[in-house]
């Protein structure tokens, strides 16, 4: 649904950031900025995809050339099977776009009139504007608020009516760009319902986000990017695995038992051991996955029984490949 081979896209300074920039030293002058660099990715139809990264990271970028709004400076995508640059309106028929933040509502006038006002511009039938609008109003929960002014809407509900908006047209892609920046919770949490029951409905989703819960709870695979180009692409659910030598077993030992951690940080097989918040427990990483089986045997015959073993989660897998910049758990 989305193919992106080899997609590039070079930023030149101009004016007084190109200034600056010549200001700054001679390791800044150069005026040309690499917000991505030969970025391939491929979405399959009904994947929910989210793009983690830094800020600067080219996440951005990467949704603004996707939905048209932005031509890339080389390589290619398609979405929905047609050129962003070469058949951009056909790709502009099929794709909603959500941004984080108050771009693109028009807060004077009502929710209801925002969407007719952008149900024109995706040219929708003008027969079914006024039902699609209402059922729009009815899915993210504005109906009872869809005459009012949008200037007196909370964050969430704004984040809602942006949702509303980028399904005006029907779209089959949908780009969500760090779409519960700002919400509380409880927005957050409805925000995700509504994500998942588009998902259920076959739309492709390509989400960007600094945010591991949200990409832990909404993605199907994940692609970390830093300067520029993907460092990995994987299903969220395994992607522990890609770190194979940082298996960990977490351990709590009652206090006669503690003499033995010396014994146990000794081990060939392990690699280190790291004391947890919770008093007497310990989080041991092995060398290997093969190593496990050895700690295991080793602990139980030590007569420590109360363990848990575990992969790496997502956020441990971002901070080794780009260190904790960025990151929001
Ligand atoms: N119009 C522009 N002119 C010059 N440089 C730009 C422009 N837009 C983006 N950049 C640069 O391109 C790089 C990638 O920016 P982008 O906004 O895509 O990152 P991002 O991953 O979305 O970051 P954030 O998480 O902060 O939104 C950054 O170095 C940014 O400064």
């Amino acid at each position: 649904m989305i193919e992106v081979t080899g997609l590039g896209r070079v930023f030149v300074k101009k004016g007084r950031q190109a200034k600056r920039a010549k200001q700054s030293g001679p390791t800044a002058q150069d005026s040309r900025v690499v917000a991505l660099d030969g970025v391939n990715l491929s979405v399959p139809e009904g994947e929910t995809h989210g793009v983690l990264g830094p800020n600067g990271a080219g996440k951005t970028t990467l949704v603004r050339i996707l939905s048209t709004m932005l031509l890339p400076t080389s390589g290619r995508a398609l979405v929905a099977g047609h050129d962003v640059t070469t058949e951009a309106d056909q790709v502009r028929r099929r794709i909603g776009i959500v941004f984080g933040g108050d771009n693109g509502l028009y807060t004077r006038i009502t929710a209801r009139q925002n969407l007719v006002f952008w149900a024109t511009m995706y040219r929708v039938d003008a027969s079914v504007v006024k039902r699609r609008s209402q059922e729009l109003l009815e899915r993210v929960g504005l109906a009872d608020r869809a005459d009012e002014p949008v200037e007196g809407f909370s964050r969430g509900m704004r984040q809602r009516l942006h949702l509303a908006r980028g399904l005006i047209g029907d779209p089959a892609v949908l780009f969500l760009d760090e779409p519960t920046m700002g919400m509380d919770p409880l927005a957050t949490r409805d925000f995700r319902d509504l994500v998942h029951e588009l998902k259920a409905e076959g739309r492709t989703i390509l989400i960007t986000t600094h945010d591991m819960s949200e990409a832990e709870a909404l993605c199907d695979r994940v692609s970390l990017v830093d300067h520029g180009s993907i460092l990995v692409t994987e299903p969220t659910a395994t992607i522990g695995r890609m770190l194979s030598g940082h298996d960990r077993i977490d351990v709590t030992l009652r206090e006669d038992q503690s003499p033995l951690l010396s014994e146990l940080t000794g081990l060939p097989q392990v690699e280190r051991v790291d004391k947890l918040s919770e008093p007497g427990s310990v989080r041991i990483h092995t060398v290997s996955a093969d190593a496990n089986p050895v700690v295991l045997r080793w602990l139980l015959d030590a007569g420590i029984d109360a363990l848990r073993t575990g992969r790496p989660t997502l956020e441990e897998v971002y901070v080794h490949l780009v260190g904790n910049r960025g990151l929001t758990v």
